[in-house]
């Protein structure tokens, strides 16, 4: 019943649609009911009388109903397939916005090939159950109810035939959709599979080929399109066995009234008229039982569809801006304070990716994250941008708990270049304007100048120029660094690099890193894995399997934590002799 009502409610303006739709069918079917009824007439009255007048009176009526019929099925097709088209826009509108609203905890419970199957196959499946199962949705019922009443009135006795053959029919049907309904889910989570293994292929396609896996690749998607096509055999296979069980039970009715028919009308209590009526009857109420079957398939189908879409849409976002009345709607500085954090990605995993953090960032300074692969560094960052929420404890911006500000004040304010860059399809001065969609030409270009994009801008075809799908068509230098000049564009209070020039030469990060300590006011947090990209910050946090280790300066931690001299030995040289700028100077020969 929800499930239905969430339909209706996502037919939004196409309701109406949906409602001539069912009023055609209805007057359609009832013209069409009428028809035995003409033709009993014709055959007792017109024929065994020779009545002429009265066989081509009801002849007119039966052409006059037909011709009703067609201009009615006109109208019909057109309402239906724009209510059921309508249908699939608006519910794949909504799962779209919702996907938008969604936390990255949110995105994390689903693969995104599943996503991609329930915005589109679920959808077309729910479309097509529209499209197609409206018209036997109405008209199966109604001629089941009225050529069961017309039978019945016409011979009582005769109609019994029905009472002994519709309770085997149900019996049958119930069977047949309680054993294809559980089949109909694993044929949608076939179809995901599917997606997934395509999908990772196209999007790795560079890694297949340098790894030459194209044998193996076709091997695993041979095995998931043969889960696919089995699924499907298997599904549809058990689905049609309806069909004869349907034929069966037709041919056993019109043999039993062509029987007992047959004695009734040698017994004088029937007229042939009244049996070739009754027959059409038996044959509408075994049609109409067909098509009621096949909705029910049709809709055990789409319900399996409009339950996975309906996860989708109720689920609801993990991270959202408080009411807004209480929203803080403005980042008073770029300062940052964790507060005995504690977080995991799962409240049931076992263990907390990071432990009782705290720490003071100043408004405008500059602190560098370092700590093995694993140790927490992008975890611990995403909390200030509120892309996750503590699990316990708190942080703050501007010396607020970010779940006070309104989510996008919040993010307007922390620019954050993510460890996975990221391209849009469009010209280079698309992509930035992500940043800032109202930013000039000479913005852009400062921030161009500031991340370096400068130096290679010109080669891409300069602002006009396509960074292909994804940043296909820029190096991974370059995509770093045209995400760090999008980043830089939305003038943040709080900059985060989250290794984000780990493709980049030393020298021109070296540079990138002059450039953005020439913007005042700004915080900059860098998460690096080496030691030369943090060592001149006002502050380096050192993180060690989720746990803060040590803060200090650069000389401070070389002075006194084992890890970071560990980390600076095999980085730079030996700790006990280096200095910032002998170090930076050791990078920039290495590159
Ligand atoms: N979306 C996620 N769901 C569950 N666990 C995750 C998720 N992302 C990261 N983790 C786990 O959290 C831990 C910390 O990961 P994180 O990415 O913060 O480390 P990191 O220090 O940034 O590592 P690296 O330097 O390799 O990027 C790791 O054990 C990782 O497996």
């Amino acid at each position: 019943m929800n499930n239905l009502r969430r339909m209706i409610h996502y037919l939004g303006i196409y309701k109406f649609d949906a409602v001539l739709g069912i009023l055609i069918v209805a007057i359609e079917t009832s013209i069409e009911l009428f028809i035995p009824v003409l033709m009993a007439r014709i055959i007792d009255e017109g024929i065994a009388h020779a009545d002429i007048p009265l066989i081509l009176h009801q002849g007119a009526l039966m052409l006059a109903c037909a011709v009703t019929s067609l201009a009615l099925g006109f109208f019909y097709a057109r309402f239906a397939s724009s209510a059921s088209v309508g249908l699939g826009a608006n519910l794949r509108q909504a799962e779209y916005e919702k996907i938008q609203r969604y936390a990255f905890g949110n995105l994390d419970h689903y693969q995104t090939s599943s996503l991609v199957t329930r915005m589109t196959t679920d959808i077309t499946v729910i479309q097509n159950a529209m499209a197609n199962g409206f018209r036997p949705c109405v008209r199966g019922p109604m001629m089941l109810i009225m050529s069961l009443v017309y039978a019945f009135s016409l011979n009582r006795d005769l109609a019994m035939v029905f009472v002994c053959i519709l309770p085997v029919l149900a019996v049958a049907l119930g069977v047949i959709t309680w054993r294809v309904s559980p089949l109909y889910q694993r044929l949608q989570t076939s179809m995901d599979h599917v997606n997934r293994v395509v999908q990772e292929n196209l999007t790795a396609v560079r890694a297949v080929k340098a790894y030459v896996r194209e044998p193996q690749q076709c091997d695993v998607f041979g095995s998931v399109n043969s889960e696919l096509a089995q699924g499907a055999t298997k599904t549809f296979g058990t689905a049609q066995f309806n069909l004869p069980v349907f034929q069966a039970a037709i041919y056993t009715a019109a043999t039993l009234v062509l029987w007992v028919g047959g004695q009734m009308i040698c017994a004088n209590t029937l007229t042939v008229g009244e049996l070739t009526g009754f027959m059409s009857y038996v044959l509408q109420v075994m049609n109409s039982l067909m098509m009621i079957s096949n909705v029910f398939l049709l809709l055990t189908r789409a319900l399996t569809s409009v339950e996975r879409v309906g996860e989708i849409l109720d689920e609801e976002p993990l991270i959202a801006s408080p009411a807004t009345a209480r929203a803080l709607t403005a980042v008073p500085d770029g300062s940052v304070s964790f507060r005995d954090v504690t977080f995991k990605y799962r409240a049931e995993a076992e263990e907390d990716v990071l432990e009782g953090i705290s720490f003071d960032i100043a408004s405008g300074s500059t602190v560098g994250i370092l700590g093995s692969t694993g140790a927490g560094k992008s975890s611990l960052v995403q909390l200030i941008a509120r892309l996750y929420d503590a699990t316990a404890g708190e942080v703050l911006v501007g010396g607020h708990d970010v779940r006070e500000y309104d989510l996008a004040v919040l993010r307007d304010a922390v620019g954050v270049v993510l460890q996975k860059n990221v391209l849009f399809t469009g010209t280079v001065r698309d992509n930035l304007r992500w940043g800032n969609a109202k930013a000039t030409d000479e913005e852009l270009l400062e921030a161009c100048r500031l991340a370096c994009v400068d130096e290679f801008l010109d080669r891409i075809g300069g602002l006009d120029g396509d960074p292909g799908q994804g940043g296909a068509g820029v190096s991974g230098g370059q995509k770093q660094r045209l995400c760090i000049a999008r980043a830089l564009l939305k003038r943040p209070r709080i900059l985060i690099f989250d290794d984000s020039t780990s493709a980049v030469d030393m020298a021109t990060e070296a540079k990138i890193r002059a450039n953005l300590a020439s913007i005042p006011g700004v915080t900059c947090i860098i998460i690096a894995q080496r030691i030369t990209s943090v060592m001149d910050a006002d502050e380096i946090i050192v993180l060690d399997d989720g746990h803060l280790h040590a803060r200090g300066t650069h000389a401070e931690l070389l002075e006194t934590d084992a890890i970071y001299q560990e980390i600076y030995a095999s980085q730079v040289g030996h700790a006990d002799k280096a200095t910032p700028d002998d170090s930076l100077r050791g990078g920039e020969a290495h590159a």
